[in-house]
């Protein structure tokens, strides 16, 4: 049988050829993009339990290669301290292999991505796996929510992340405004945005997003 990585591919093919691939095959992806402490993991794990998606965080991905010790893993770990964005092939590839190894065909891809070089990578992946055809999100999310709400999430988080201190956010809220804004843009002027408006609590948060999934449960 196909697996998803192929039927992904397949299904892109079978679109440009006019061929409707199999319902249950078609891949549908869902990019999760706001500041750091937006909320962006806190949410996937609702949508995970309500709409069964794979939760792939690229941020996860790779504090995983930090954790194993891998080739990558000191020059990951000083860039994620600088509060920078590491290489897009790095983390395209963690990702790439996450969805191949899965067997679900709906993915959250959350913090990702981040710059418009991730932007690019990914879809460039897809594209010279077969034929020169890029890949669009079905779905992007963007939580938005204030500077002083994400900071004061980020340094109460305490799951001893080496970013979660006040001089990395800083950082990181920069590099949010500079690379991350454009590709949220980007995805606004193609229609695909939904922005949440990410205060209040968490549930409150979460009837926001549940209708965006639920009416592209009922389109099937
Ligand atoms: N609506 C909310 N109100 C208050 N705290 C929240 C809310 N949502 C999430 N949090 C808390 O804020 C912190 C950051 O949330 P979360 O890790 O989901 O953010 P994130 O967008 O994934 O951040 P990062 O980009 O740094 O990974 C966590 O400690 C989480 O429990
Ligand atoms: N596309 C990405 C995603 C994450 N990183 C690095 C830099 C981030 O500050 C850090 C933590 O990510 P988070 O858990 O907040 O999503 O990981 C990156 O370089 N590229
Ligand atoms: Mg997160």
């Amino acid at each position: 049988r196909l697996n998803t990585w192929e039927s992904l591919t397949t299904g892109i093919a079978q679109q440009a050829k006019g061929v409707i691939a199999p319902k249950e095959k078609t891949p549908f992806i869902t990019f999760v993009l706001g500041g750091p402490g937006s909320g962006k993991g806190t949410q996937c794990i609702k949508i995970v339990e309500t709409f069964g998606f794979a939760h792939l965080s690229a941020g996860d991905l790779l504090r995983r290669e930090i954790a194993s010790k891998s080739a990558d893993g000191a020059m990951i770990l000083n860039t994620i301290k600088e509060g920078k964005i590491v290489p897009s092939q790095v983390t395209v590839k963690l990702i790439q292999k996450e969805m191949e190894l899965s067997d679900n065909h709906k993915f959250l891809i959350d913090g990702f991505p981040r710059t418009e070089e991730n932007r690019v990578s990914f879809e460039q992946i897809l594209s010279e796996w077969q034929s020169q055809i890029g890949v669009e999100p079905n779905v992007v999310l963007f939580f938005d929510c204030p500077e002083e709400e994400m900071v004061k999430r980020v340094l109460n988080r305490n799951e001893g992340r080496v970013d979660d201190n006040l001089e990395t956010i800083k950082k990181r809220l920069t590099v949010f405004q500079a690379l991350s804004l454009p590709v949220i843009n980007y995805y606004s002027e193609k229609g695909k945005l939904y922005t949440i408006k990410a205060i209040g609590t968490e549930d409150e948060i979460f009837e926001q997003v549940r209708p965006i999934f639920a009416a592209f449960e009922t389109v099937g």
